[in-house]
């Protein structure tokens, strides 16, 4: 990292100089301050590991001999004692993390009432000298406030304030001036006097500069120029106004973000998550949140943010994880075929169909109008209960007046209701023949006309006239179109309730929302009672569906926020402007970060496009960047290329199998690529034959979207009708 250039003003070479050196005196100390923290922490921590296992030694070595209320409070302190170890070698990586940066930026505050009094504006220069957080004219010195990704304290004062603290939304939120902010005791007003970038590596200052709008202008530039890793990085050093603003939304309830490509949706998220686990400790842990993302080399590329930003890992999930678990003993579920691979037109009309707003809401519908009073599913017959008989038209009449409580429910209820109207009846004399309330619920489910989930879907599609759309993949297993339909049905039957999976997750962050079809959306909005942050970009769509406006993803969940993220950060201005043509979106903003022309290479034929492919890999290898992904359109040509190219380069092919981002040389589908980011892509076969329906539109806009700083287009004779207009070198 270097010093951002943004010219200093007139004084500014010697002003920099004592900024720098008293930033450097101020690390020293701090950094002393640190050493000493880690080196208790890390004596703490093992102590508490000792003891831990000592206690375990203990408890197993007395196995046997203890009584059971003995053994039960030595496992009990044994748990005590394991969480205690965990929480210090917490704290001791948080320490070490600190060592090597221990903050990124300061603020200088004068409180409202200060401020007024002696007339203080926002005047740097006013300053006695950075470290002691200066004067303003009339005397008071103002608060000074380190920002780091986590807090550290010494002394019992707060040397370095966590980025999620309420002061630390002064340094995003405000320029030197007039500023607020939300402190636990009520709102402080006053003045921000200096707002301070302040770059630390490895222990060393690398840079220290007063923040103007264009010096964070080029340290968001900086951030962005750097090479991409197999790994997402946090950004709390450059998170911008409009981001910050999504990140601390704590409003209850469902917030649907829709943002262009590179936008910062996944980074936003995360930190999103991170602030939510710091702002409400005592509702939200690592274990109640969970994230559900398109693939699992998707989540692997995601994972380490959390942990940099001093929190846990969440559980993640890919979609196909999700309704494999949700539907555990209803159904086994296909993998989802790409759109860009079929070849059986009929399934892919299936599949279409089932994608639709239109099915979705016929069969929400539908499970309503069955849950409802009246519904025509429960067939009752007169039912002997011990000595007694329930007729047919009392339980049918109780069932309907359970409604709309889900069914295995509801016939529990009808069953303890029809136990308890014989008991009274036959005034216990038939007790021993009375059959248990089990018994009478199944034999009550067996007056269902549907008595599983995958008869209810059947039922569903009978009565819509749509029984050909459904066709096993296999004995037991449902295509992939047809898993959450299920999962929908499976909901009628057991309630929001009935799902193991569903029940501990209090915050749930659906990423590429775009991905999951409206009945998914249905049933997670169904499923999942909890909070939740969707994102994703109506526009990145690759399985063939038509774009949908984010408010209509937002109607599957009931009072849903809608916002919109215009600025596109990941590629530079060059891609953006070419993505932009590809496919025009309305208000999209791309950010001022140069590089050179995306390049079009005409390859004649497989041959020239292998060797295009040599040469693109020969430039990134010479420009030192770290990561490229080369894209072809199917999964079935990107296994195909992978093999050939693989015999001259060492590449990694990315398919829904993959569980670990390997970085480097990667060959992938556009399908898999979406919401992974590449230093430079290389796009094959970019001409008429693969994309030229509006379906394919939008893949290639994926993909292009992918390249960070470079970009190579590949086409046989001529490019894409979509990209003809486009200047080509
Ligand atoms: N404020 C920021 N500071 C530094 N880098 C940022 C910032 N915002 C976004 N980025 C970078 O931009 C890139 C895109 O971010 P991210 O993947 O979160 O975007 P996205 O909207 O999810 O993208 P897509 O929908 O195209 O997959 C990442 O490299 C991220 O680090």
């Amino acid at each position: 990292m270097t010093a951002p250039t943004t010219p200093l003003r007139a004084n500014d070479h010697h002003q920099a100089n004592d900024i720098e050196e008293a930033e450097r005196a101020h690390l020293t100390a701090v950094l002393g301050q640190v050493r000493v923290a880690v080196a208790r922490s890390g004596a703490l921590a093992a102590r508490t590991e000792e003891s831990h296992r000592e206690a375990g030694a203990q408890l197993a070595a007395s196995r046997g001999e203890l009584a059971p209320e003995e053994a039960h409070l030595s496992a009990f302190e044994l748990n005590r004692l394991d969480a205690q170890a965990a929480v210090a070698a917490r704290s001791h990586r948080r320490l070490e993390k600190l060592l090597a940066s221990p903050y990124f930026a300061r603020v200088d505050f004068l409180d409202g009432d200060d401020a007024a009094a002696r007339g203080a504006g926002a005047d740097p220069d006013a300053s006695a000298g950075p470290d002691a957080g200066g004067t303003v004219p009339g005397g008071g010195a103002p608060e000074v406030t380190y920002i780091g990704r986590f807090a550290f304290t010494w002394e019992n004062k707060a040397v370095v304030s966590d980025w999620r603290s309420p002061v630390a939304a002064l340094f995003y939120d405000f320029e030197p001036g007039p500023a607020a902010f939300q402190a636990p005791a009520g709102e402080r007003r006053g003045t921000l006097v200096r707002k301070r970038q302040v770059a630390v590596e490895v222990g060393r200052l690398v840079y220290a500069v007063d923040s103007s709008s264009s010096v964070r202008d080029e340290v968001l530039a900086q951030a962005l120029s750097r090479s991409s890793d197999a790994k997402m990085h946090d950004i709390v050093a450059s998170i911008q106004r409009e981001q910050n603003a999504v990140i601390r939304d704590e409003a209850p309830g469902t917030l649907v973000i829709q943002g262009v490509a590179g936008s910062g949706k996944t980074s936003i998220a995360l930190h999103r998550v991170a602030y939510l686990l710091y702002r409400q400790k005592e509702r939200l842990s690592s274990q109640s949140v969970a994230i559900l993302s398109p693939s699992r080399v998707f989540s692997d590329y995601i994972s380490g943010v959390l942990p940099e930003l001093g929190e846990e890992p969440v559980r993640s999930w890919s979609l196909h994880e999700l309704a494999s678990l949700l539907l555990e003993g209803i159904a086994k579920v296909a993998p989802a075929r790409s759109f860009a691979d079929e070849a059986d037109a009929v399934r892919a009309e299936r599949a279409q169909v089932k994608g639709t707003e239109k099915f979705a809401q016929s069969l929400a519908a539908w499970l309503d109008g069955q849950l409802a009073a009246g519904g025509a599913l429960f067939e009752p017959h007169d039912l002997p209960v011990g000595g007694d008989v329930a007729e047919a038209a009392w339980l049918a009449e109780r069932f309907s007046a359970y409604a709309p409580v889900p069914f295995e429910e509801r016939l529990d209820l009808v069953a303890g209701d029809a136990l308890e109207l014989a008991h009274g009846k036959t005034f216990g004399r038939y007790a021993h023949a009375m059959p248990t309330r089990r018994e009478l619920r199944s034999r009550l489910l067996r007056m269902m006309r549907a008595k599983n989930p995958l008869a209810l879907y059947r039922r569903f599609l009978a009565d819509t006239g749509r029984s050909a759309l459904l066709k096993m993949a296999a004995r037991g297993t449902v295509e992939w179109e047809d898993s959450f339909p299920l999962v929908l049905c499976a909901w009628a039957f057991r309630g929001a309730d009935g799902f193991a999976a569903a029940a501990p997750v209090r915050h749930l962050v659906i990423d590429e929302m775009q991905d999951l079809s409206p009945a998914a959306h249905e049933a997670v909005s169904r499923l999942f009672r909890c909070d939740k942050t969707l994102l994703g970009d109506a526009n990145q769509l690759v399985d063939g569906r038509v774009a949908a406006p984010p408010e209509t993803v937002a109607a599957h969940y009931p009072g849903a926020r809608v916002v919109r993220l215009m600025t596109s950060y990941r590629s530079t201005f060059e891609i953006t402007e070419l993505a932009r043509r590809v496919l025009p979106v309305g208000g999209l903003v791309a950010v001022e970060r140069h590089g050179e022309d995306p390049r079009f290479v005409r390859c004649g034929d497989t041959a020239g496009m292998l060797a295009a492919v040599g040469a693109a890999v020969g430039r990134w290898r010479a420009a030192g960047r770290r990561t490229l992904g080369i894209i072809a359109k199917s999964d079935f040509l990107a296994a195909r290329y992978a093999e050939l190219i693989g015999r001259v380069h060492e590449v990694a092919l990315i398919t829904d199998e993959t569980d670990t981002y390997p970085g480097g040389i990667v060959v992938t589908s556009v399908r898999l690529a979406k919401g992974l980011e590449f230093d430079e892509a290389v796009l094959l076969d970019a001409d008429g034959r693969q994309y030229a329906t509006e379906a394919d539109r939008h893949l290639l806009y994926v993909a292009l979207t992918r390249a960070m700083h470079g970009l190579t287009i590949l086409y046989r004779d001529e490019p894409s009708p979509f990209l003809v207009d486009v200047p080509r070198g």
